[in-house]
């Protein structure tokens, strides 16, 4: 039999979490993650070897450690928060859109999210990449992830793609309400705000690709929009090779040297807060701060499921589907 299907659906995607904050749950997330080649650009016979030999045999249990640090009653931040986000949207767009999420690596699966949607009736999704700054580690591995799913399928819907928003102003504007919510409810004024970007290997930059750019954008937008400077940092360097730089963890420890003893650190590159913002920054960078002589430190949330990231999130959704509706 023959199902007509005219539904829309958006999928929101982020990058994956372990289902459990437990070596062997981190083991297979890393496992899955890190033998992705638009995330460790080396030739396989050369990577494979070291990532199933020192990096799977140490790093769980470290990064386990890590997790439950941060491990919420529902699960792990990432998750919960996208989750979250999912829910939310879906209440503000009502009954005609379906919406739904989906993670690159672990659960629940980009496959699975877009199959389930397929069988609720969407001839049409819209693939949401929850990066603002494009980046061939995020962004495209998880559209590649996406269009290989539909590679298996007779019938496709039709699919649209969520551009890069790092510059659009619904984003801008997000961020600056956010920031200065949470800075008003501080008991301290930060000397500087510090925007804190995932780091990247620097030959990605070299070969052209647009995400360090992108990061400077949004960075340089958003001081505009706050009408004060705001530093850009690049954190959560991994292996060997040299990455984008200056280093979140190096520039907190020299900022009491240079005088800056109150600082508040944003992670705009991060649509939901995560292990990479709420251990790495809010708790290890703070001790990196205070134990170099700062005075206060704050993480500033990200945009998560807040009401500053429905606007943002409806306007760009509005846009993709403004074709689709014929408005
Ligand atoms: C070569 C390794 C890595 C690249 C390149 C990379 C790029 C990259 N990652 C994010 C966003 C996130 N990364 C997260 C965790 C994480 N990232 C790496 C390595 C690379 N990331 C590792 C090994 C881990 C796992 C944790 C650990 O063991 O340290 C997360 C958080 C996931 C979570 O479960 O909370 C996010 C989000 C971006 C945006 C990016 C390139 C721009
Ligand atoms: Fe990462
Ligand atoms: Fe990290």
């Amino acid at each position: 039999m023959t199902t007509l299907v005219d539904r829309i659906g958006v999928l929101l995607i982020n990058l994956g979490t372990p289902d459990a904050p437990d070596p062997a749950s981190v083991r297979r997330y890393l496992g899955e993650f890190l033998s992705d080649r638009r995330v460790v650009e080396l030739p396989k016979l050369l990577w494979q070897p070291i990532l199933r030999g020192p990096v799977l045999l140490t790093r769980p249990r470290k990064s386990a450690r890590a997790y439950k640090e941060v491990w919420m009653e529902e699960g792990s931040p990432l998750a919960v928060y996208t989750r979250e986000t999912a829910v939310r949207l879906q209440g503000e767009v009502g009954g005609d859109v379906l919406v739904d999420w989906a993670m690159r690596y672990g659960n629940p699966s980009i496959e699975t999210r877009l199959r389930a949607m397929i069988a609720q009736g969407c001839g049409r999704i819209l693939l949401a990449p929850l990066y603002p700054q494009y980046c061939a580690a995020t962004t495209a591995t998880a559209l590649d992830a996406a269009y290989a799913a539909l590679a298996k399928l007779r019938s496709q819907p039709a699919i649209r793609t969520l551009p890069p928003y790092y510059a659009d102003p619904a984003y801008i504007e997000a961020l600056r309400a956010s920031t200065e919510r949470q800075l008003a409810a501080l008991d301290f004024t930060p000397a500087l705000l510090l925007a804190s970007f995932h780091g990247m290997p620097e030959r990605t930059r070299e070969l052209g690709d647009p995400y360090h750019a992108q990061c400077l954008v949004t960075a340089d937008l958003l001081a505009q929009a706050l009408g004060r400077e705001v530093r850009v940092t690049f954190q959560s360097r991994f292996g060997a090779a040299k990455w984008l730089g200056p280093a979140t963890d190096e520039v907190l420890r020299s900022l009491p040297g240079e005088g800056i003893r109150d600082v508040a650190v944003l992670t705009p590159g991060f649509s939901a807060d995560c292990l990479e913002t709420l251990e790495e920054i809010a708790m290890r960078g703070a001790e990196d701060f205070l134990s170099s002589g700062g005075n206060h430190f704050t993480h500033l949330s990200c945009l998560n499921a807040s009401p500053d990231a429905m606007v943002l999130y409806r306007h760009l959704i509005d846009r993709e589907l403004a074709g689709w509706l014929g408005r």
